[in-house]
């Protein structure tokens, strides 16, 4: 993962999926192109291969499920993920808990794999659990602001403030912030109050034109 990461969440919306995923896929591969930066989306899991088939950008799943292979019906594991041409994972998202145990050995598998790893958590103690763990990356969002259109930039500054000293402790480890990300104002004051980067989803997938969205978050995250 590079800086400054850009992580749009595609979640389960009616844009999503299908041919209208595939679009604003494409839409969002043209900006990282034109600004020659990074941008990775996370996609549901019908969408990775098809996704990860048609454009060039790091597909991750939004979520792993961390049991090996065998009799475990509707699972959906890291092994499969890098089959179908994804590049990493997101886990334990607030609207995807899943048990630190599961946590911890889906971020082994995934290394094994080289695959990233993107683990969410919804507030700073669990900041130093998490990061001990050594996933790529930790994405911090406060619950209560997500989808809602008031950023964790704004709202809550000092949670980004102080897990960004909590991850201090782990250099390898990336930490980005995430929650009601609506404006490019909100991106570069993430970054500037010490995040690698930001994590996204309503604002681009809601959009009425999310190029023009993708494409001010991304000017922003590099004006900085
Ligand atoms: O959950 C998020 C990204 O993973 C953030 O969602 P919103 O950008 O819709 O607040």
């Amino acid at each position: 993962m590079k800086k400054p990461v850009i992580l749009i969440n595609f979640k389960a919306y009616d844009t999503s999926f299908g041919k209208k995923g595939v679009e604003i896929a494409k839409q969002i591969e043209k900006i990282s192109m034109e600004y020659s930066t990074e941008i990775i989306i996370s996609v549901p899991p019908t969408e990775i291969y098809r996704i990860a088939s048609e454009v060039s950008l790091p597909v991750f799943a939004e979520h792993v499920d961390s049991n090996s292979l065998g009799a475990y019906t509707g699972s959906v594991t890291p092994e499969m993920v890098k089959e179908a041409g994804g590049k990493g994972t997101l886990l334990n998202h607030s609207e995807r808990r899943i048990r630190i145990d599961e946590i911890a050995e889906a971020i082994n598998r995934s290394r094994k794999l080289d695959l990233d790893s993107v683990v969410c958590v919804d507030r700073n103690e669990l900041v130093r659990a998490i990061g001990t763990l050594k996933p790529t990356s930790i994405l911090i969002e406060p619950p209560e602001l997500i989808g809602s259109g008031i950023s964790v930039s704004k709202a809550r500054p000092e949670v980004i403030t102080e897990a960004v000293e909590q991850i201090k402790e782990f250099p390898e480890v990336m930490l980005i912030a995430g929650a009601g990300i609506t404006s490019g104002e909100d991106v570069a004051t993430a970054i500037k109050l010490g995040a690698s980067g930001i994590g996204v989803a309503s604002a681009v997938m809601k959009a009425k034109d999310p190029m023009r969205v993708v494409e001010e978050f991304v000017r922003s995250a590099k004006s900085v």
